[in-house]
């Protein structure tokens, strides 16, 4: 739902009743959407270079480009309801005070030194994504856009970072399969916009094997450490698919089409080194020191202004945006189509019964 006026209003009051200083960061965040949310687009001239304050107040606002009105006045809100619920939640134990943990159970969120870290938390089940995953990860990226932190970044829980979709995610569906199959290419397209509209920079810590859209959705990160364990596998043919989170766009781009071919239409599975080789892995660590190392490399990062990330983001990404919203929906469209048809239900038997046949 959109933010009435009225919610607008009441936020502006909450936010001088504040029990804790937000910070410089956020201020500045909030004095970005106010103006946008009440003047439009950035219209003033730009401060000169010695004048500090009004220069980073017009670099704030100036970041957000066209962000209609309505958007940044529930950006706004939601922003104010964030920093107001942080600021009456109670204190955490040993926690430090820039620090909140928000866990659910398959999905772990925790922000701390600056990053939001966002885990695939269901190691039994090799971290697959379950819907209720999917939107918690929606929900995840929606208040990590907006609050203090400087950099978002995923990881798994156990020995595998993620092995995509959850087979049984439509199968037990009541209204049948056309429904499920309706209702998962919305939660698939919301889901694919949520991280092409993430303004941050993010981040995949890929401890391990990666499958599906796990894989998938890398060519919208910011970058990708791997460990050497790790492997990059996107078997959408044998599953009756076709490849989603706008990598029939990214891919190619990345690695030129005959690499994107062997991964998304033959479903090679590649090593970490090799996946950095086609440019989808920023670099590989040893597994033995892969965490201590990323997490320090990261640490750093996240000491980096926000802002000039933030904009360079923008700079870097925003004459894609479009084409990527236009490929995600096309791709939504596609799924919707294929979910229903044999060779997709045939794969998801093949899965489901593969352990049953196993123990005959
Ligand atoms: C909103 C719609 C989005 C649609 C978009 C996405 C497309 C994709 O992501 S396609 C990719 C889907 N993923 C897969 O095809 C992987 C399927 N899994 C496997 O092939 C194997 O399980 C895997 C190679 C990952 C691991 O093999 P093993 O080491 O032999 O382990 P197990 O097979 O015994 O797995 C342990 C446990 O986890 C369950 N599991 C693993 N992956 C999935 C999955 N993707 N969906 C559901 N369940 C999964 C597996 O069934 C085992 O469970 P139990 O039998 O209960 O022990």
């Amino acid at each position: 739902m959109r933010a009435s006026q009225q919610d607008f209003e009441n936020a502006l009051n909450q936010v001088k009743l504040l029990k804790k200083d937000p910070g410089n960061e956020v201020k500045l965040r909030l004095y970005a959407l106010y103006k946008q949310a009440t003047d439009g687009p950035c219209n003033m001239p730009k401060p000169g270079m010695l004048d500090f304050v009004n220069k980073a107040k017009w670099d704030a606002w100036n970041a957000l480009g066209s962000l209609p009105k309505e958007t940044a006045r529930q950006n706004y809100v939601d922003l104010v309801s964030s920093l107001s619920s942080s600021s009456e939640a109670p204190s955490q134990g040993k926690r430090g005070a820039d620090e909140k943990a928000r866990e659910s159970k398959d999905i772990l969120v925790t922000s701390e030194d600056g990053i939001t870290k966002i885990t695939f938390n269901r190691p039994t089940k090799k971290n697959a994504i379950t819907s209720q995953m999917y939107r918690d990860i929606i929900l995840a990226l929606k208040n990590a856009s907006t609050d203090n932190t400087v950099m978002a970044v995923f990881t798994g829980t156990g020995d595998y970072y993620c092995s995509g979709n959850d087979l049984t995610n439509f199968t037990s569906a009541t209204g049948g399969i056309e429904e499920a199959a309706s209702n998962g290419a919305v939660l698939l397209r919301d889901f694919v916009n949520s991280f092409i509209d993430f303004p941050k920079p993010l981040v995949a810590v890929v401890n391990g094997p990666a499958v599906g859209i796990s894989v998938t959705l890398l060519g919208l990160f910011d970058g990708v450490f791997a460990s050497d364990r790790a492997t990059f596998h996107t078997p959408f043919s044998q599953l009756g698919q076709s490849p989603e989170a706008c990598s029939s766009y990214t891919f190619p781009k990345m690695m030129g089409s005959a690499k994107a071919a062997e991964m998304l239409l033959f479903g090679k599975k590649l090593t970490a080194r090799e996946a950095w080789a086609q440019g989808l892995v920023t670099e590989v660590f040893p597994e033995n020191t892969f965490e201590t190392e990323v997490w320090t490399r990261l640490k750093t990062y996240a000491k980096l202004p926000p802002n000039v990330m933030r904009i360079s983001k923008e700079l870097i990404r925003k004459h894609e945006k479009q084409k990527l919203y236009t490929v995600n929906a096309e791709k939504c469209a596609a799924a919707l189509e294929r979910m229903p048809r044999e060779e997709y239900a045939k794969a998801l038997r093949n899965f489901l019964f593969r352990k049953a046949k196993a123990k005959l």
